[in-house]
């Protein structure tokens, strides 16, 4: 069976005079059939986390732990399979990315139509109609004839952000980590995007849903990963996490859903470089005891929480 296992996975990268520790000891599993959103607020590590799965961390950046693919052969572990193997086997294939900053990952000397065109001829050799196959897929993510013709710096941010969703769907991945991809988009084609994500998951393929907005989650994730400076800090099923969050960051964040109390989490998320010991979360938190000194480890039922006092 195809599988994605995070296994204790922390990535840090080196700058001058300090370590940051962008994600830190993340398990998490994601299955066929499932969406899993994982959310958090700027800065937590959720790009770097996709980043890391795809090979895509800049040269600054050491990571440990495992994530392992299974399937199609001998396992794969991600995080230390080279580049070549990678980009041949892995990206757009059996997991594709949509980017989250679209605009910068296209390439900016080639239409969009010559981008997906040549995205159809990799993934899909035997299709005589690359072209046509092409236009299908851009349909589908809401690009008109007219909107292929353009560069790259002739897109708006929700054209690019098109044309990235349609570049990953193209390889038809099992896997598809989806970073912010509903960012410019109009309601229909979130509606759209949304509806592509629950063909894949009824296809017993898998979503990673990467985003800051716990609304957009709860509308289509079958479970909720909750990230807090670079931990996962809660993940369970969509409806229990969201009715009845464990982790008080979680609850902070339900709270400040817009058809709840609208209140934001007081406080800011600790410095990466400066992580205090114990739960990173403690300085925000309204119940925070003496044993929150020492870190939380996150438990391993189906509704996890890493909290000493949980809600
Ligand atoms: N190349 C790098 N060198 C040093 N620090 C980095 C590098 N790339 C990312 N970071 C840091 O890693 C942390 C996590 O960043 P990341 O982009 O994963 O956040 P995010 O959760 O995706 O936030 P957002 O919702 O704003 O996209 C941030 O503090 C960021 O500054
Ligand atoms: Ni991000």
């Amino acid at each position: 069976m195809t599988e994605l296992v995070l296994d204790h996975v922390s990535v840090r990268f080196t700058v001058p005079g300090a370590t940051v520790s962008a994600v830190n000891d993340v398990s998490l599993r994601v299955r066929p059939g499932e969406c899993v959103a994982l959310v958090g607020e700027s800065g937590c590590g959720k790009s770097v986390l996709a980043h890391a799965l795809l090979g895509f961390l800049p040269g600054n950046a050491q990571t440990s732990g495992t994530a392992t693919l299974t399937g199609d052969g001998p396992p794969l572990d991600l995080l230390s399979t080279s580049d070549r193997v990678l980009a041949t086997t892995v990206r757009g294939r059996r997991i594709g990315l949509i980017p989250q900053s679209p605009a910068a990952h296209l390439t900016p000397v080639r239409t969009a139509r010559a981008q997906l065109e040549e995205a159809v001829r990799v993934h899909h050799p035997a299709d005589n109609a690359p072209r046509e196959h092409a236009y299908r897929v851009a349909a589908r993510a809401g690009l008109s004839p007219a909107d292929l013709d353009r560069y790259p710096h002739e897109l708006s941010g929700g054209m690019a952000q098109r044309v990235a969703n349609a570049l990953a769907l193209v390889g038809d991945p099992w896997l598809l980590i989806a970073d912010e991809p509903t960012t410019g988009l109009d309601p229909h084609l979130v509606d759209g995007l949304i509806e592509e994500f629950r063909r894949m998951v009824d296809d017993d393929r898998a979503v990673l849903l990467i985003t800051h907005d716990l609304a957009a989650a709860q509308r289509v994730a079958d479970r909720i990963a909750v990230m807090y400076a670079g931990r996962v800090v809660e993940v369970g099923p969509a409806g229990r996490v969201l009715d009845t969050p464990r982790h008080h960051y979680s609850r902070g964040l339900v709270d400040a859903l817009p058809d709840r109390a609208f209140t934001p989490v007081p406080g800011q998320p600790p410095l990466l470089t400066d992580l205090p010991p114990g739960c990173s979360f403690a300085p925000r938190c309204g119940h925070a005891a003496a044993v929150c000194a020492v870190t939380p480890a996150l438990t391993d039922d189906t509704h996890a929480v890493a909290c000493h006092v949980p809600c």
